[in-house]
């Protein structure tokens, strides 16, 4: 059992919306990583930075991809921190992993200037432009596909993937 496809990408890539469209229109589940620690844990991503801080949350991450590559045959979207860990980086190797790439201006407008993500707190320009900058080389060496995003909306964004996805069965 494998997924149909992987997204990873920073925030604001539009990961999250785009495995919905694409999982609607193959007609498959979706499943986020994201979601999957907060129901296993029942409290939110941000509470659990919060609480209990990063390392914890990766340690919980890196079992959700795990999971979620090991069971869900549908579309998988992945934190946007989870190419950090080099046991998630090594277990993507195989899949059809599409990386949607954004450039800092959408990344910005898409998140808010009052993102609640947590590792956005603060200065949400400089904490993205930093993570962007450390992160593509990660999302580059996962992915089999790249989508640059910047001009495209998540419907434009979930055709290109779908095609992609199409050709490479
Ligand atoms: N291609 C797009 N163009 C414009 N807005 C988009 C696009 N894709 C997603 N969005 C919007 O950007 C915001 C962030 O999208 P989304 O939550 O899907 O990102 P994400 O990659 O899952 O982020 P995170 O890593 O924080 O989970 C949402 O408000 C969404 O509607
Ligand atoms: O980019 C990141 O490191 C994160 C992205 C989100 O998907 C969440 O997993 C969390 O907010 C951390
Ligand atoms: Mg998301």
């Amino acid at each position: 059992m494998s997924p149909v496809a992987v997204f990873v990408g920073p925030p604001g890539a539009g990961k999250s919306t785009v495995a919905e469209i694409v999982g609607q229109r193959l007609g498959v589940d979706v499943r986020d990583t994201d979601q999957d620690v907060e129901a296993g844990e029942g409290v939110s991503v941000q509470d659990i930075f919060i609480d209990q801080g990063e390392a914890h949350f990766r340690v919980l991450e890196e079992k959700a991809v795990a999971s979620a590559l090991a069971e869900h045959d549908g579309v998988v979207s992945l934190g946007g921190g989870a190419v950090l860990s080099p046991a998630s980086r090594a277990a993507l190797a195989g899949h059809r992993v599409i990386f949607l790439d954004v450039g800092l201006a959408a990344a910005i407008r898409r998140v808010g200037m009052n993102s609640g993500r947590p590792l956005l707190l603060g200065n949400v320009r400089t904490q993205l432009k930093n993570l962007l900058d450390q992160r593509r080389v990660l999302y580059r060496d996962v992915a089999r596909f790249t989508i640059e995003t910047d001009d495209l909306d998540a419907t434009q964004v979930a055709d290109q993937a779908i095609a992609l996805i199409e050709d490479d069965r």
